[in-house]
């Protein structure tokens, strides 16, 4: 339907031009046959004519003859005469006047004796000087004969001239002289419908091309009739209808698929047209996304700032123009502390919402000379261009913590954020881009690693200290996994008895060459790489089964002391892994301390509350470690199933002489005792300190007074000293 009204011009041109064409052929096709009737017409005239002309001219001559004064049965002496000129006479006769024939020529020609009596009556009826004609039924058997009849009534003997026409052979004469070739013709009497005299026999045409004419002749009447042959008919049709129709045809299918293939055309051009707008419309999305990925190349799509690949850039294009200028140019990292909390907590909506409002909040300090970007997730920078002094940018750095010191209120919420800040300065104007993004996350991380909410600027030294730890972790790993840790024990001695009561499990990464690397050095490193737990994981299994050597030594009431970590808190099955230690060794779980740090009580996390809870339920008991040094938000001793205390040797190490920590001292026991809760000292080093603690009322301590961190069997060679008391060495 779809095509057909595509190429509707095209069909109604074709329709149009063969309804034209065939009204056209047929008009002059019935003009054609018009012509071709008249034309028989005239045919049929003419014959008419010749025939009236030859019959007058028989008459004439028969007329003439009479004048001339020969009649009677003489006159057919002249017959020799009259048909030598008018052939057509079968015989001549005379007729007296009661229609008697009286001569006949040819003579001896057998004849009647008289006319036939009908033709007598008229006899009687003719007036001299008029010719007759009438039919010549009775004188001749051929029945278009006639017989021409002139009275003669002025001379002696009356009587008639008569001839006998062979009308026949006359017509023959005429249509042989005046018909044209394939034209039939036909003689019809009309009282009895019998046909005198035809021409041709061909009637296949007659019924519908015949022409007829009514031909009068005395009391007879003839009706000529004319029709021509197929191959006549075909002569005399004019050409021009065929050719119109065919021409018509032709220049109607002309037309109709030249209109077609415009059609074509056009549905091709329009298609065309919409391709192109198609691929205008491409071309111009495609623009917009070009121009979106270029925006989105160099810009945050969050906050609308410049982004990573954007502060690359402008620092390399900077550096390279200060570095022809000798100026300096600095980067601050901002990482928003804990952010990931907020996320976590509250959902991204509201973490990103903040990003908006930290970013806008950046936004208002920048300077001229500076670059605001968002690097990913809560991190932003600030570029600073013609720097002249570090403190410039540890002044920006200030007011970048003071800008976020105010609570953020999202969508109802009230946020409380702080930043860390890593600040790169240029140092010998040869670093790269790249570089100065290095330095700045590395001043960061320290920034972080010093409690977050501060600046820290890149130096050297921070570079050489943290590219040491990098290569300690990387060696640490190494000793993991080549067994080179492993498990010191430090005594923790009733003082007042110097009997040893438990033992503290500690860490040892020993050298090749035999030298020891600290855990104070290793342990943050293993914290922060993960291996902790590993190393965790070593320590406890090894502390529990060297426990349960000396329990089968019969040193059952040795209590062990393991440290863990707050990393540890991260796996979801400490709980199972501590037990499986205890059960694989086969040590009762009351002889077994963890020790944690005030960090983890703080941090007060459900998981880190059902720990402790799943612990005690268990029989083992917790000590806090290096109490008194962190928050000591000392509420949550109420709230957890804490079983002692662990003095900080920083508090011990001066006793007794330093007062504060003297009455710090003090505190922590009267708290350890009203709380009813065990408490041991640690880093006891003198006697003085020992007997401090015994009379404020610590028994229990642990420190290099009494023994250094041990190997095992050196362990059991102290405990199996006589009493099972410690020697002390007094330097
Ligand atoms: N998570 C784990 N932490 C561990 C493990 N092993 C050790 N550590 C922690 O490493 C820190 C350093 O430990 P270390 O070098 O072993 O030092 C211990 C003692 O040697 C030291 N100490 C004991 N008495 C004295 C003393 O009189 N003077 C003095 N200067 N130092 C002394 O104290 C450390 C034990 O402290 P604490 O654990 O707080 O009781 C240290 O923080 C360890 O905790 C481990 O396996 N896992």
């Amino acid at each position: 339907m779809r095509k057909l009204r595509r190429h509707r011009e095209a069909i109604i041109a074709g329709l149009t031009g063969v309804v034209l064409t065939l009204v056209l052929t047929f008009s002059l096709r019935f003009a054609d046959n018009h012509t071709i009737r008249d034309q028989l017409d005239a045919e049929l005239y003419a014959l008419q004519f010749e025939i009236r002309r030859e019959l007058q001219s028989h008459m004439f001559g028969f007329t003439w003859i009479s004048r001339q004064g020969v009649n009677g049965p003489s006159w057919v002496d002249e017959g020799e005469t009259i048909t030598s000129y008018y052939r057509q006479f079968r015989h001549l006769y005379w007729l007296d006047t009661d229609g008697q024939i009286r001569s006949v020529y040819p003579a001896g020609t057998e004849h009647p004796v008289a006319l036939p009596d009908e033709a007598r009556y008229w006899l009687h009826k003719f007036n001299h000087g008029v010719r007759y004609l009438i039919a010549a039924d009775g004188l001749s058997d051929h029945p278009a004969d006639l017989l021409l009849v002139v009275p003669q009534r002025e001379r002696e003997p009356q009587g008639y001239y008569a001839g006998l026409l062979d009308t026949n052979r006359l017509l023959h004469l005429i249509t042989g002289r005046h018909i044209v070739e394939g034209t039939q013709f036909q003689v019809v009497r009309q009282s009895d419908e019998e046909i005198l005299f035809n021409h041709g026999r061909n009637d296949i045409l007659r019924e519908a091309w015949s022409v007829g004419r009514v031909f009068q002749l005395f009391g007879e009447t003839w009706y000529l009739e004319l029709w021509p042959t197929p191959a006549r008919l075909q002569e005399m049709r004019s050409k021009l209808p065929l050719l119109i129709l065919i021409a018509g045809l032709l220049v109607t299918a002309l037309i109709s698929f030249v209109l077609y293939l415009l059609g074509v055309s056009r549905v091709r051009e329009r298609m065309l047209q919409e391709a192109n707008r198609e691929l205008y419309d491409e071309i111009e999305e495609r623009e917009k996304v070009e121009q979106r990925v270029a925006y989105l190349a160099e810009h945050d799509p969050l906050t609308g700032l410049a982004n990573r690949n954007a502060v690359i850039a402008h620092l390399k294009s900077e550096l390279l123009r200060l570095r022809e200028q000798r100026e300096l140019i600095g980067v601050l990292l901002i990482d928003l502390d804990h952010f990931k909390e907020v996320n976590d907590t509250l959902g991204h909506n509201i973490g990103d919402a903040l990003l908006k409002q930290a970013a806008s909040r950046l936004s208002e300090i920048q300077t001229g000379r500076s670059l605001l970007a968002r690097l990913g997730g809560d991190e932003f920078a600030i570029l600073v261009g013609d720097v002249h002094e570090q403190s410039e940018l540890e002044q920006l750095a200030d007011e970048v913590i003071h800008i976020l010191d105010t609570p953020f209120n999202v969508e109802g919420y009230e946020i409380f954020i702080t930043g860390s800040i890593g600040i790169a300065l240029t140092q010998t104007g040869e670093e790269d881009a790249e570089e100065m993004m290095r330095h700045a996350d590395t001043a960061l991380y320290r920034a972080k690693d010093k409690g977050r909410n501060i600046w820290h600027v890149y130096s050297q030294e921070l570079h050489d200290e943290l590219s040491e730890r990098l290569d300690l972790s990387k060696k640490l790993r190494y000793a993991i996994e080549q067994n080179k840790l492993t498990v010191f024990y430090q005594p923790q001695v009733d003082m007042t008895t110097r009997k040893i009561i438990g033992v503290e499990a500690l860490v040892r990464w020993i050298e090749d060459d035999g030298s020891m690397i600290g855990p104070d050095r290793f342990i943050p490193i293993a914290e922060d790489s993960g291996l902790i737990i590993p190393i965790s994981e070593f320590v406890l299994q090894t502390a529990c089964r060297q426990l349960a050597r000396w329990r089968d030594l019969g040193f059952t009431d040795l209590r062990m002391s393991v440290n863990i970590s707050g990393r540890l808190f991260q796996l979801p099955d400490l709980t199972e892994q501590i037990l499986y230690a205890i059960r694989s060794a086969g040590i009762p779980t009351a002889f077994l301390e963890l020790e944690l740090t005030e960090q983890v009580l703080i941090e007060n996390s459900s998981s880190h509350t059902q720990f402790m809870h799943d612990m005690r339920d268990n029989g083992i008991t917790l000590a806090i470690d290096d109490f008194g040094v962190g928050y000591s938000s000392l509420s949550y001793l109420k709230h957890f199933p804490i079983n002692a205390l662990k003095i900080d040797r920083s508090f011990v190490k001066d006793l007794p002489d330093d007062k504060d920590d003297a009455t710090i001292t003090q505190t922590i026991v009267s708290l350890a005792r009203n709380l009813d809760i065990g408490i041991v000292a640690e880093g006891v080093e003198t006697e003085e300190q020992a007997e401090f603690l015994i009379e404020r009322g610590c028994t229990i301590g642990q420190g290099f007074y009494y023994s250094r961190p041990l190997p095992a069997d050196e362990i059991t060679q102290l405990l199996t000293q006589p009493d099972g008391l410690i020697p002390v060495k007094i330097s």
